[in-house]
């Protein structure tokens, strides 16, 4: 989540979803007839069938109908079903990947959004994983009932654009799994060179959710492995072993026009290749993904504006239903960026009412604990990044200044690089030792 602020653009990432006519109180009959007015040539019955498909959004269900009108063959029609969009984009090529996977001829196009809605179409063209209906019903009740409370003492967190301090467009909250690891947060680790003052314990339906969520997101990533990675091997930095929850932000967006910024996650703390489980309750939200677009791909003078490169390759939208489970794969947070678009208009859910909350469970690693890890001319430790837009050193990792993202600290000109074994493990990790483990782990 962190990263979010280390963009450094112009204008607003995220736009608007397109269209304005959906009203939450709106009839089917009046939904069918702003659908028919968009889509004069569909017959009544598509609209009626994109509308159920579509779970009632007439935004959703036109986008639907545009992909359906493309598809001449008829067996890629749409096709509702209990959990909502079937439109398969299965014949269609659209880019996967780079390093890490496969690569095919980009579908998404500069400034347009396309929405994937299938588990199969969301991970055969996105680093992700998603998984519907995670938990049985009541659990993810029982789970959002118990951050609802909570999520009304969440704050927004400010970061530096340009010389501007700018709040985040959402709130959120820090957990850890023990009050230990709490102090430790609290007193040891360092976020944009500066402490958390509140960490909290997470609570015990976050606890046993982080179990279950434990067990999927390593049996998904073991079938992403041989599934869609080259020679069905695990990625270079990616680490070999299982993936062991023990913290998470939790995000609360309250309303439509609540939202957070195309941003990849810090790894300072995660390591490279890094892996997270985001479990979403409450009211439906766009995830937005968009492969990063290094600068030498770029092709037209236009797109060498910095403005620009970043739409080159356009974006994907995946809808976020309540209790569904979304996994960010290794590939993701090198490679691609995410956010949440603000909506013109929500579903209020029934027991969330605007507010959509998000767990991102996640694996923090000992030893990356800020007393092994580089500090800067400031003396602060320093943070993990990837290299991504300069295509001669992508790949690489990079130890540098927190400060210059920090209000009101213009940070120092360290840097050094970043160096680990295939394994993602850094050279202060001796094999076989404990500090191999991740944090909570080592928490006595
Ligand atoms: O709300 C979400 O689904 C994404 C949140 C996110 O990107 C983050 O916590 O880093
Ligand atoms: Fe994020």
């Amino acid at each position: 989540m962190d990263s979010f602020i280390l963009r450094k653009r112009r204008r607003v990432e995220v736009e608007p979803t397109p269209s304005a006519v959906e009203q939450p109180e709106d009839s089917t009959d009046f939904k069918l007839a702003v659908l028919s007015s968009l889509h004069p040539a569909a017959e009544a019955s598509d609209l009626l069938e994109a509308l159920l498909a579509a779970e009632g959004s007439v935004e959703y269900a036109s986008d639907l109908l545009k992909q359906n009108g493309r598809l001449a063959d008829p067996r890629k029609r749409i096709k509702s079903s209990a959990l909502g969009n079937q439109s398969s984009l299965s014949d269609f090529s659209i880019t996967s990947g780079n390093e890490s996977g496969r690569r095919k001829v980009p579908l998404t196009r500069r400034g347009k959004t396309l929405h994937l809605y299938t588990p199969e179409d969301i991970e055969e063209h996105t680093p992700c994983t998603i998984i519907h209906n995670f938990l049985p019903a009541q659990e993810a009740e029982a789970l959002l009932r118990e951050l609802l409370p909570e999520s009304c003492t969440y704050e927004k967190s400010t970061f530096k654009l340009f010389d501007r301090v700018v709040e985040s467009p959402h709130t959120m909250r820090f957990y850890v799994d023990s009050w230990d690891e709490a102090e430790k947060q609290k007193t040891e680790y360092v976020y944009d060179g500066s402490k958390i003052e509140d960490v909290r314990k997470s609570l015990p339906e976050m606890l046993k959710v982080s179990a279950k969520v434990k067990e999927t997101v390593n049996r998904e990533v073991q079938r992403r492995i041989k599934e869609f990675y080259p020679n069905g091997e695990k990625l270079k930095y990616q680490s070999p072993d299982e993936w062991l929850p023990n913290c998470s932000f939790v995000n609360c967006y309250d309303g439509p026009q609540e939202s957070v910024g195309y941003h990849a996650d810090q790894l300072t703390y995660l390591g490279p290749r890094a892996i997270i489980g985001s479990l979403s309750l409450g009211v439906a939200r766009e995830f937005r993904v968009r492969r990063v677009v290094a600068r030498d791909e770029e092709t037209t003078s236009a797109s060498k504006a910095t403005t620009d490169r970043a739409d080159t390759e356009g974006q994907i939208a995946i809808h976020l239903p309540h209790n569904s489970l979304l996994i960010m794969h290794a590939e993701m947070q090198e490679e691609w960026n995410h956010s949440i678009a603000p909506a013109q208009v929500i579903n209020p859910h029934p027991i969330a009412g605007n507010k959509r909350l998000n767990i991102t469970y996640r694996c923090y690693k000992d030893f990356l604990h800020p007393k092994y890890t580089p500090r800067c001319k400031c003396n602060v430790p320093c943070v993990l990044r990837s290299v991504r837009k300069r295509k001669e050193n992508r790949g690489k990792y990079t130890w540098t200044c927190h400060a210059h993202y920090v209000p009101g600290q213009d940070g120092c000109s360290y840097f050094q690089w970043a160096e680990f074994d295939d394994d993602g493990y850094p050279p202060w990790v001796k094999k076989n030792i404990d500090e191999k483990k991740p944090m909570n782990k080592n928490v006595g």
